[in-house]
């Protein structure tokens, strides 16, 4: 595959602190704190409702922190792969044009690419298991097959950092496959991946670290040190309701008086990819999904 053009980034580690997250002030995730070593590949896995997806959108700064903070993400290219549930497939686009999304950081909104990029489109299907599915429309592919072109769009915007939420759920056993060993080479190459997962086994089975949540931080890291009977026990014993009565968490504000948190921060969910860099942070550029 033809070289990204893109500039390199210093890989850095990911830091958690005392980080509180939730929707308009109400905590969903409370005082979790961790690290992530630049390159590692860590699954995300808890109960329903534990607070899997909002760590991530946190992450892929979609939402900001009540309380705490996320650091070492400045400077660092972020890709998100939301759920699929939450993804719009009825737009009319073809599956090349879908996946060449990827490059915007390259192309710019309506730039056009040149004969490498297009070049590196084809390379990223063919990756997927899609060559020669680049003219196809969108909304004619399997749910399997759009989760491939969504994983050959993410590999073509070269990120330091992917997020993806819960990629396998609805995806049979050989596209999960195929889409595991990306993951691997994403992991080989360097890059930071967290996946948001409940197959235990394939926890167990394919990724090297894991972090539990049952809305508060259970465990990280190494997955045979989490996953434990123990902290298995400590799942089913999650309280089960985002309890909207719970009290609002105060934030302070610049002159130190506190202020509800939701109050002046905005909980936007329009975009699929981030930019940390400081320059071109939550910058929209595809039809978000919605569902
Ligand atoms: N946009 C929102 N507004 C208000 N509450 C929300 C919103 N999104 C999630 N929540 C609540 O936050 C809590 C955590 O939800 P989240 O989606 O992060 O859990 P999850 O671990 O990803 O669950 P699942 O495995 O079911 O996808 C839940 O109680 C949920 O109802």
């Amino acid at each position: 595959m033809t070289a990204p053009t893109t500039t390199p980034t210093v890989p850095q580690a990911i830091g958690l602190h005392d980080l509180t997250l939730g929707y308009d002030g109400h905590p969903a995730v409370h005082h979790v704190s961790c690290a992530f070593a630049p390159g590692t590949l860590t699954a995300v896995i808890g109960p329903n409702g534990a607070g899997k997806s909002t760590l991530v959108k946190a992450l892929a700064g979609l939402i900001h922190p009540i309380g705490g903070r996320i650091d070492g993400l400045r400077g660092q290219r972020v890709a998100y792969l939301p759920q699929q549930a939450s993804l719009e497939r009825g737009f009319p686009i073809r599956v090349g044009e879908f996946a060449a999304m990827g490059l915007w950081r390259e192309a710019g909104a309506f730039g056009r690419y040149s004969d490498a990029q297009r070049q590196r489109v084809r390379d990223a299907l063919a990756a997927v298991g899609l060559e020669g599915y680049a003219r196809q429309p969108i909304d004619t592919l399997s749910g399997g097959q759009l989760q491939r072109v969504l994983f050959a769009r993410m590999m073509l915007q070269d990120a330091d950092v992917l997020l993806l939420d819960e990629p396998f759920s609805a995806i049979d056993q050989r596209t999960t496959a195929d889409l595991v060993a990306l993951l691997h080479r994403w992991h080989q190459q360097g890059k930071t991946v967290l996946v948001v997962l409940h197959d235990l086994q394939q926890v167990r089975a394919a990724f090297p670290r894991t972090l539990m949540l049952a809305r508060e931080l259970v465990a990280c890291g190494p997955t045979d040190e989490v996953l434990t009977p123990g902290n298995l026990r400590r799942l089913q014993v999650m309280p089960e309701a985002f309890d909207e009565r719970a009290p609002v968490c105060e934030v302070p504000t610049d002159a130190g008086v506190t202020a509800p948190a939701g109050g002046h921060t905005h909980n936007h969910e329009h975009s699929h990819a981030h930019d940390h860099t400081g320059h071109g942070a939550h910058e929209h550029r595809t039809p978000e999904p919605t569902r």
